[in-house]
């Protein structure tokens, strides 16, 4: 069939909106039909050419909800008008990693994802001939795409499209880094450097699991009055701190932070970030996705002295057990999803949306089919 989509074909080009091929599913494949796309900084990450895992040319988009339209041979848990959200990591349920029950990172189709085709090792997107990758294995930047079965996490039908896609990375990764990862306790004290995205989705949880002070950290002003709407108690912009930051939040948390959350993806910040923890016990969680080549590094010493670094993908979220229950969280007004979507457009607009993250102007711009 013909479909729309926003395809990137050469890294640090804008998007070009095309009609093309997609085949239809094959065993345990699923036809979905996109409503709406959330995009998040990992889009633009890739199409940076940061990514060492960046192929061209691709359909990007990760952050998805729509309805399932036609499924392959084999599939059984899904059917024709189910409400779904597509998922960067699947959940099978069978692998190692799913068994273990000590991560999220299903592996059953990490390798052929990461190739930017489907387990059968071949992509169902072209043009002119031309094969197009597949992205996190989701694809969202068209109308239609592809998933495996255990890449779809069914969800209610009374879900609004354009809401909800937030769930299917930012909402989950910040609120379930806090929950699932961290595991924040109430009355902690919470630094969380950058407020996008994902850094206020962090501050979400945190106010949700009932932190006593929550430090947001971000040099653009403009983010701190949306962040303290949902929970921060104290901004820093680092430009404006005399001296060093590491000492300065050390000082404001009275000692150090017993959690604190890296959404920004430098390494510079993801050593403050352990370092403004408290002695003896602080953990820092590292979300924020680096460029191909960057590495972190610290004195030892920071780890001898109790503290933890910890990372973090989709929040730890198992993504048909808990993406569900995330919808349920906001339907039942547990969360705040509608203040974080800034912005909403057409696919047509797909360029503005990075454009607006890069100029620090959107927290979520969501693309509408
Ligand atoms: N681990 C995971 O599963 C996930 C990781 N990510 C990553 O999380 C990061 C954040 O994503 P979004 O929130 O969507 O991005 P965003 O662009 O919405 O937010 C980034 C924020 O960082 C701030 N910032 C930039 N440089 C800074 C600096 N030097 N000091 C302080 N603040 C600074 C910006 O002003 C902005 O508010 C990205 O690296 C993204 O790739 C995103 C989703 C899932
Ligand atoms: N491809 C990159 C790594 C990108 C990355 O870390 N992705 C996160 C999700 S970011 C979502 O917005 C993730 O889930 N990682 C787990 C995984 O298995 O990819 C690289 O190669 O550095
Ligand atoms: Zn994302
Ligand atoms: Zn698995």
């Amino acid at each position: 069939m013909d479909v729309k989509a926003a395809v990137a074909f050469e890294a640090g080009k804008p998007l070009t909106i095309e009609t093309v091929h997609l085949e239809g599913p094959k065993t345990g494949e699923v036809l979905v039909e996109i409503k709406a796309t959330g995009v998040c900084h990992t889009d633009a990450y890739t199409l940076s050419g940061k990514d060492p895992e960046g192929l061209f040319p691709a359909i990007l988009g990760h952050e998805g909800a729509g309805i399932v339209v036609e499924v392959g041979k084999g599939v059984t848990s899904l059917k024709p008008g189910d409400h779904v959200i597509p998922l960067y990591i699947p959940e099978c349920r069978q692998c190692e990693y799913c068994l273990s029950l000590k991560t999220n990172l299903c592996q059953a189709v990490r390798a052929t994802q990461g190739r930017g085709v489907m387990p059968d090792g071949t992509s169902r997107f072209s043009l002119d001939g031309q094969t197009l990758y597949h992205y996190m294995g989701t694809s969202t930047f068209a109308n239609y795409t592809i998933l495996p079965e255990i890449s779809l996490a069914k969800i209610r039908e009374d879900a609004p499209f354009d809401k909800v896609c937030y769930i299917g990375c930012g909402v989950t990764t910040g609120i379930g880094a806090v929950i699932n990862t961290a595991k924040v306790e109430p009355g902690a004290k919470v630094v969380v450097f950058g407020l996008g995205g994902i850094g206020l989705n962090v501050i979400q949880g945190a106010k949700l699991v009932g932190a006593d002070m929550i430090v947001g950290v971000d040099i653009n002003p403009k983010k701190r009055a949306l962040a303290e709407k949902f929970g921060m108690t104290h901004f820093v912009n680092p430009q404006e701190v005399d001296g060093d930051l590491v000492p300065y939040l050390v000082d404001l948390t009275k000692g150090g932070a017993d959690y604190s959350f890296e959404c920004i993806g430098n390494v510079k910040l993801m050593r403050q970030a352990l370092e403004c923890c408290h002695k003896g016990w602080g953990v820092s969680t590292i979300i924020g996705v680096a460029g191909a080549g960057e590495e972190i590094s610290t004195r030892p010493f920071q780890l001898v002295t109790g503290r933890v670094w910890k990372g973090t993908a989709f929040g730890g979220a198992r993504g048909r057990t808990d993406v569900p229950k995330i919808v349920d969280w906001y339907m039942d007004g547990k969360i705040n999803i509608d203040d974080l979507i800034t912005h909403v457009m057409p696919l047509e607009k797909i360029n503005d949306a990075f454009d607006l993250m890069h100029h620090g102007d959107s927290i979520r711009s969501v693309i509408t089919f």
